[in-house]
């Protein structure tokens, strides 16, 4: 059987991890492949010392790659928008299958790329780019094809996570957590892309894209990080009856889909509330199917490596069928003309519950008037705790309301805001039951 030749680009964790499942796994890969998968070129700029390769073709120039006449495959894992970008395209123009990582390249030039690949009956395979290890974009494509998807809803950063879990049980500080994360090779190039949920919002423009079939819409997502959360904020919610995560959300609604990125305060007892550290999970609503949850490994070198050498079987496998690739790229067939265009909502269209904290004087008649901003703007109070207040000094309020419009809920806040006795800014952290009817 001739072998499947396979270009790694990139040879940092991801790079790292791929060359090495695919080096020690290869028995395995090639009786499930049918076929041997061998590495016929390695480019990279700094040497990996986890990585031995001897004997191997390597090069500093990419480029070289994706227009070697002998790979069968070219592997992006050098990650950024600009040079991958012209990588893929290269490599695509060259007649290459290409697998991928990259969810930043995906999101942004995935219709781009998608196109391209359409035109030259080449593959482009991205699993590991949403979620590191966890096979979702093969279970929301294929998997739960026969659905009509109504939400999704993920912890889809694993640094972020990684970040909420090691402060909330250990009270560390959150610059000393990124650096651990980073250490361990979680975080992105740029770590603000983490924590303010610009990756997630990567993951969860490719997941809506699978799941409802519209085009990648990276722009159009609503984008909140977790630098502001409090360790206040994390122990009332805890008082509440809930946990703070950092939730990519993607609902259908009558009007068009929601796509967000923000810290959520969810249920205690959902399960999503007890995904920890560097682990993610997508909990996905489908119509016939039910709730379904994929758990496992968001980053890191070798579960990240678990996906991308997935998407190199599949390709082989398919190579060895010599058709054309029998899924399409975001699941719905064609390029553009199966695609819904179905409208991505602005945020302040979106519903929600909200958790509320204000720091106010302590003198008759405050929460009397925030009651009042609430109910002329058709919000109610599910909840209410007002701390003790000490001679003096300010006390925080804290509000769980029932579900409203968003535009709703900034009304009353500018209106909260700008009460005499209301100190600073208010606090809003949405709220998600993740109910099965929702
Ligand atoms: N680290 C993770 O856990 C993880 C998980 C899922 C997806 N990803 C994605 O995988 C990709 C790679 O991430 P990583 O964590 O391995 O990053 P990394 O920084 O560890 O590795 C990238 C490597 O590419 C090399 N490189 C960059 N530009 C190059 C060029 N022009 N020519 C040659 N080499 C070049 C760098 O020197 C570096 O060694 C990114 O798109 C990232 O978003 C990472
Ligand atoms: N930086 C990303 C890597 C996986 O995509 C994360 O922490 O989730
Ligand atoms: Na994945």
């Amino acid at each position: 059987m001739k072998p499947v030749r396979v270009g790694i680009c990139g040879l940092g964790t991801v790079g790292g991890g791929t060359f090495n499942v695919l080096t020690r796994n290869a028995d395995d890969i090639a009786r499930r492949a049918g076929r041997p998968i061998v590495i016929e070129q390695v480019a990279y700029r700094t040497p990996n010392p986890e990585c031995d390769l001897t004997g191997l073709k390597t090069t500093a120039d990419v480029f070289e790659v994706a227009t070697n006449p002998d790979v069968d495959v070219l592997v992006e894992l050098i990650g950024g928008y600009d040079v991958a970008r012209e990588l893929v395209l290269t490599a695509i123009e060259h007649g290459k299958h290409v697998v991928t990582a990259n969810k930043a390249l995906i999101a942004v030039h995935g219709n781009e790329i998608f196109e391209a690949a359409h035109a030259k009956g080449v593959i482009v395979a991205f699993e590991a780019a949403v979620a590191g290890g966890i096979p979702v974009i093969k279970s929301l494509r294929e998997g739960l094809g026969a659905n009509r998807i109504e939400w999704v809803a993920g912890i889809i950063n694993g640094t972020g996570n990684y970040i909420l879990t090691h402060m909330r049980d250990e009270g560390r500080a959150f610059e000393d957590v990124l650096a651990e994360a980073q250490a361990l090779g979680y975080a992105e190039a740029d770590p603000t892309f983490d924590v303010e949920g610009i990756d997630a919002a990567h993951k969860l423009t490719i997941l809506a894209s699978i799941a409802y079939g519209v085009p990648l819409q990276f722009e159009k997502a609503y984008t909140e990080g977790i630098s502001r959360v409090t360790a206040e904020d994390v122990e009332q919610a805890d008082n509440l009856g809930y946990v703070i995560k950092h939730l990519g959300i993607s609902k259908r609604t009558d009007l068009g889909l929601e796509l967000r990125v923000h810290p959520t305060l969810i249920p205690k007892e959902r399960l999503l509330a007890n995904v920890h550290g560097v682990k993610n999970a997508i909990a996905v609503m489908g119509d016939a199917v039910g709730p379904t949850l994929y758990y496992g490994a968001g980053a890191g070198a070798e579960p990240t490596a678990s996906s991308v050498v997935a998407d190199i079987l599949d390709v082989a496998r398919d190579i060895a069928t010599d058709h054309h690739y029998r899924v399409p790229y975001l699941a719905f067939s064609g390029i553009s003309e199966d695609v819904s265009q179905l409208p991505i909502m602005p945020m302040e269209e979106i519903h929600s519950a909200y958790y509320l904290r204000l720091l106010a004087v302590d003198r008759p008649g405050v929460l009397a008037r925030v009651a009042t901003i609430l109910s002329e703007q058709g919000i109610s109070i599910e909840a209410l705790i007002q701390k003790e207040a000490t001679e003096g000094e300010l006390v925080p309020i804290i509000l769980m309301t029932h579900r409203t419009v968003e535009k709703q809920m900034n009304e009353a806040i500018r209106q909260i805001e700008a009460m005499a006795d209301i100190a600073g800014p208010v606090t809003r952290i949405r709220v998600e039951s993740l109910d099965e009817q929702e």
